[in-house]
């Protein structure tokens, strides 16, 4: 009954931890009716049919297919773990390896099915994203801006499939975040109403105090920049903030008004969350400023960066309103007679073509020369788009293939699937090793621990362990050069480019305020309108120079390069592997080929998981030269942040001079370069750690009957059977996925339209 059963929960709780009772209550709760089952079913169908329509028919069907293995991988799962449950229900003691089991078909279990991917879209205001995005996701969502306003000028995420509408989510500021900035803000404010008469014309106008004005008007209504921050504090703001920090709106809910009021809570640190996270990046520019505005320069510079830091895979230059065009003018311009283009038509499809052209060749070399050669992302046939979102609807100049939307659409469409794909492949492995184990607890034998030792194989794994630390020791190794080259150049070149930063060609006019919000944000100011400023960056800037490519060389993908991270641990796993099946050949390891079979899976797991460590690792090397200089330099900003009266703009940019010269004088450069070198032995450090501590538990699990670890577990043969029969069909959904490829290439090699849906 079901008091008792909670009794027994909360031991099982005790025992094996918090993930197991959440689970056991869920298995409790579900009622077994068909009627349930049916609607259920039902329900998936159509949400399937609605997630997947805006794919061919091909692609639906594999996307079904792997949906189909993936979901029943996850019943035979959720089967195993509730028989596991009950077969350990009522004993005090549950064997470790039984934990460990359980709590991995757990996280198997929980798994979500796929992670969103993340396109970035970074471009300035104006230059087409909104109208990009309606037009990809063919719906009016976003409310493009007449030029005047700035509406897409915050953080949203754009999602669709697992509800009815389109959905964009917008990422708060949380409370504390806020306080924080509301303080700068005002302290920026009240600082330049003291001012007003001591120092007439050294800030009027400027961008800050604009900007910050018309932040807290936003948000507390008229005449909230003359509030102190206090009296703001208990203020309520004008629009309902919820308590979680994110906005969803769905497509219909979308106004340009709510964008507004939000994107004053939104900063620098959101910032650079959406970008970080982006898989892909597309830098957003119309046709007039692609061929090289500084703010284009400056987004292409920011994804590049993020390329280093995150998880980019992918930049591409998507070139907008590629329909506006004067064919007069054109004509003049390229000294063409109307005999070369006869019409709008083909004079956008000339410029198109060489737009193309010249704007891959820049980006190619930027990208050789930022990442390493050998990068993925210069291998992208696709590196720029020519684009026209007002065509796509009015289809008066060009068709919809040519407004090249259909091809962003078939990029999504690809690189989703083929992560379906890998996802999926990975489950089912993960799944089917899983379920070999356990499985081979119920085996009479007990046998593996002794061929373990006997074997050689721990002394096998620790001596490959110590090779692959001196393996990435070497590999770390080949940054010092360009770290220690780039420390020169900065040595020589911050005061030529602190010089730049602090001086403005009119003068102070406007610089004043604007170099306020700097120090109080510890050298960075981000503002609607003015490219970012951030002073740590500038003056790191020569080192990120030197260390770019070789950084980017050893986080490249798996190409054997000189430097690259990942060979070495997948050489690694190659050997472990390879030594598991050579043990296996000579011992004849019949009882045991099972556990043999799933150390050899296990390893691709742990070593799987690494690869998002080292990810998520690599940002904090990246910015720890930045963030070295930064932390350096804020007692100086602080110092300059506190500066009024006469000629106060002067005197700030000599105390952050001043605060430089020490700091360089007593080595921030050479402290950053350690910085980063710590940051380096950090991951190495990590990596070997993680090996060590994985691989232990793996064969201490591998040989856990001989350990007396052992316990008899339910039968879950029929379980065994239906995971063996899902690993089988992994290859026959690949296969079938080649065969409609290869037929539709077949009828489209042959087909008089061959521009398919
Ligand atoms: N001719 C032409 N105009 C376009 C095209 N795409 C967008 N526009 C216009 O450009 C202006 C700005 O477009 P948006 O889509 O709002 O630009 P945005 O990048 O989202 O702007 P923010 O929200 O301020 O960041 C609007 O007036 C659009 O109608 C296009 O393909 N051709």
């Amino acid at each position: 009954d079901g008091q008792s059963a909670l009794s027994e929960l909360v031991r099982v709780r005790q025992r094996c931890g918090a993930h197991t009772y959440n689970s056991i209550c869920l298995c409790l709760s579900e009622v077994d009716h068909d009627l349930r089952k049916e609607l259920m079913k039902k329900r998936r169908r159509s949400d399937q049919e609605r997630r997947f329509r805006a794919f061919p028919s091909m692609e639906q069907s594999a996307l079904k297919e792997y949906e189909k293995l993936e979901s029943r991988t996850r019943r035979v799962l959720s089967n195993t773990y509730q028989k596991m449950i009950h077969s350990v229900f009522l004993d005090d003691c549950i064997p470790s390896g039984v934990k460990y089991l359980i709590n991995r078909l757990l996280v198997l279990i929980e798994k979500p099915s796929l992670d969103p991917i993340y396109i970035g879209l970074l471009g300035s205001t104006g230059a087409g994203k909104s109208s990009l995005i309606n037009a990809i996701i063919q719906q009016a969502m976003f409310l493009p801006v007449s030029g005047e306003n700035t509406c897409t000028s915050c953080i949203v995420q754009v999602s669709s499939g697992c509800c009815e509408c389109f959905e964009a989510k917008i990422h708060l500021l949380s409370d504390q975040e806020w306080k924080e900035e509301l303080r700068n803000l005002t302290m920026l404010l009240h600082r330049t109403q003291e001012l007003r008469g001591e120092e007439a014309g050294d800030g009027d106008s400027d961008d800050a105090v604009e900007e910050a004005t018309w932040r807290l008007q936003m948000v507390y209504g008229p005449g909230a920049e003359r509030r102190r921050y206090e009296d703001l504090l208990r203020t309520k703001p004008k629009g309902k903030i919820p308590t979680s920090r994110v906005i969803t709106l769905k497509a219909e809910e979308v106004t340009a008004r709510l964008f507004s009021l939000f994107f004053i809570y939104l900063r620098e640190r959101e910032r650079e969350w959406t970008i970080d996270k982006c898989s892909v990046i597309w830098v957003v520019s119309d046709i007039e400023s692609a061929a090289g505005g500084r703010a284009h320069e400056d987004l292409l510079n920011e994804s590049l960066r993020a390329c280093q830091r995150g998880f980019c895979r992918d930049i591409a230059l998507v070139v907008t309103k590629t329909d506006k065009l004067h064919l007069t003018e054109y004509l003049r311009e390229r000294k063409m007679g109307n005999q070369d283009v006869r019409n709008q038509h083909e004079a956008v499809f000339q410029r198109n073509e060489m737009v193309k052209l010249q704007r891959r060749r820049i980006l190619q070399e930027k990208l050789k020369r930022k990442l390493s050669a050998d990068s993925k992302v210069l291998e992208a046939s696709d590196l720029v788009y020519t684009v026209s979102a007002q065509e796509y609807w009015q289809q008066t100049l060009l068709t919809e293939e040519e407004t090249e939307i259909p091809k962003l659409r078939e990029y999504i469409r690809k690189r989703l699937l083929d992560k379906k794909r890998r996802a999926v492949t990975k489950y089912v492995i993960e799944a089917f090793g899983l379920l070999l184990l356990t499985d081979s607890f119920n085996l009479a034998e007990s046998l593996s621990n002794e061929h373990l030792t006997m074997s050689g194989l721990r002394q096998f794994v620790e001596r490959k362990t110590e090779l692959l630390e001196k393996a990435i020791e070497q590999c770390f190794a080949h940054i010092e050069r360009p770290l220690k080259e780039g420390v020169q150049v900065a040595r020589t070149s911050y005061r030529r480019i602190l010089g730049a930063c602090l001086v403005r060609s009119r003068g102070n006019q406007g610089l004043h305020q604007t170099l306020k919000a700097v120090c109080l944000n510890n050298g960075v100011y981000a503002s609607r309108t003015l490219a970012r400023i951030d002073l740590n960056e500038a003056i790191s800037q020569p080192i990120y120079d030197q260390i770019d490519p070789v950084f980017g060389g050893i986080f490249s993908d798996r190409k054997p390069t000189g430097c690259a991270l990942m060979p070495h641990i997948d050489a690694f796993q190659y050997s472990l592997q390879e030594k598991m099946a050579e043990i296996g050949a000579r011992h004849g390891w019949k009882h045991d080929s099972y556990k043999k079979s799933f150390l050899i899976q296990e390893i691709s797991a742990i070593l799987g998981d690494l690869e998002g460590y080292i990810l998520r690792r690599k940002r904090r090397i990246y910015q720890a030269v930045t963030s070295s200089v930064q932390n350096d330099l804020k007692s100086c900003y602080e110092e300059a942040a506190q500066i009024t009266g006469k000629k106060a703009c002067e005197r700030m940019k000599d105390v952050i001079r001043r605060g430089v010269e020490r700091q360089v004088a007593e080595g921030m450069f050479e402290r950053a370069q350690e910085r980063m070198q710590h940051q380096f032995q950090q991951l190495k450090h990590g990596i070997t750690e993680k090996v060590k501590g994985s691989i232990a538990t793996m064969l201490t699990l591998a040989s856990s009957q001989g350990d007396g670890l052992y316990k008899e577990l339910a039968d879950i043969s029929s379980e065994y059977k239906a995971m063996e029969r899902l690993h089988r069909s992994l290859a026959e959904v690949a296969e079938n996925a080649q065969l409609r490829r290869s037929m539709q290439d077949f009828l489209l090699g042959r087909s008089p339209n061959k521009a398919a849906p």
